[in-house]
C-alpha cells in the first residue's frame, strides 16, 4: 500500500448489561449458572477518505439503528436456541427482555452477531454527507475487564463458526417495542433501504 492510500479508522464504544449461560464451555460457573456481565462493545469503522465534515463517519450517525440494535441486549437475557427447551421456555416466561441467538452467547459469538447486524445496517443505509466506502472493520466485545473477543469480517461470515443468517435471531416483543421503530429488524431482513438524517 502506498502512502496516501490507507484507511482511516474510528472507534465507537457502547455498553450494556446482559445475562447468559454459555453451555458446553469448560468454565463451570459460565456453563451451569446464569450470570451477568457489564459488556463493552467497540465498533471499528474505516474509510479511505473523509466526508464533508472531514470525518470517517459522524459518531452521531452511530446512535440511531446501530445503537438501538446493540441496546437490544441491555437488561436482557441472551439465549442459545440449541439450549434445553424447558430452560428457554422458563427464561422467556420470567424475563420480558430476551434475545435468542442460533449460537452460544460467548463473547466470540456476541462479536460475530453484532458484526453481522451492524454490517447489514451499513450496507442498507444511504449516506448523504459525502461518506465513501465506510466499512465495519471489526467488533470487539469485552465481557469482563480482563477478557474480550474481536470479530473481523472473515470471522463474522465464517459459517464454520456458526450461522450467518440474521433471520435466525429472535428479539422478544418487549425488546422490539422499546425501539423507536419496532419494525426495524423485519425491515432490515426485508432489505429495506434506510436514509441517514441530514442532521442529528
Ligand atoms: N474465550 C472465552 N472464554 C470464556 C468466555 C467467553 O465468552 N469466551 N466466557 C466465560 C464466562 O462467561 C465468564 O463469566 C468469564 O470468564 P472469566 O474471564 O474467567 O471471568 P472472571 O471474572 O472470573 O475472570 P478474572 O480473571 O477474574 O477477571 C468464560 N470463558
Amino acid at each position: 500500500m502506498n502512502i496516501g492510500e490507507g484507511l482511516m479508522l474510528i472507534r465507537k464504544l457502547y455498553k450494556f448489561e446482559n445475562a447468559h449461560i454459555v453451555r458446553q464451555c469448560t468454565s463451570r460457573r459460565c456453563s451451569r449458572s446464569i450470570h451477568g456481565h457489564s459488556y463493552k462493545v467497540e465498533l471499528l469503522f474505516t474509510a479511505p477518505s473523509l466526508d464533508r465534515g472531514q470525518m470517517v463517519y459522524d459518531f452521531g450517525l452511530t446512535k440511531g439503528m446501530i445503537k438501538e440494535f446493540i441496546d437490544a441486549f441491555d437488561h436482557a437475557i441472551t439465549l442459545w436456541s440449541g439450549d434445553d427447551p424447558a430452560y428457554l421456555a422458563d427464561m422467556k416466561k420470567w424475563s420480558e427482555r430476551w434475545v435468542e441467538l442460533p449460537v452460544n452467547p460467548s463473547a466470540e459469538q456476541f462479536a460475530r452477531t453484532i458484526f453481522l447486524l451492524v454490517d447489514r445496517v451499513l450496507q442498507q443505509t444511504e449516506m448523504i454527507n459525502g461518506e465513501s466506502d465506510v466499512m465495519l472493520e471489526g467488533v470487539i466485545v469485552h465481557e469482563t475487564e480482563t477478557g474480550y473477543a474481536k470479530a473481523k469480517r472473515e470471522d463474522a461470515y465464517n459459517s464454520t463458526m456458526g450461522p450467518t443468517e440474521l433471520d435466525r435471531i429472535v428479539f422478544s416483543e418487549r425488546v422490539k417495542a422499546e425501539w423507536s421503530n419496532p419494525e426495524m429488524f423485519e425491515e432490515l431482513l426485508a432489505g429495506k433501504r434506510f436514509l441517514n438524517p441530514d442532521i442529528v
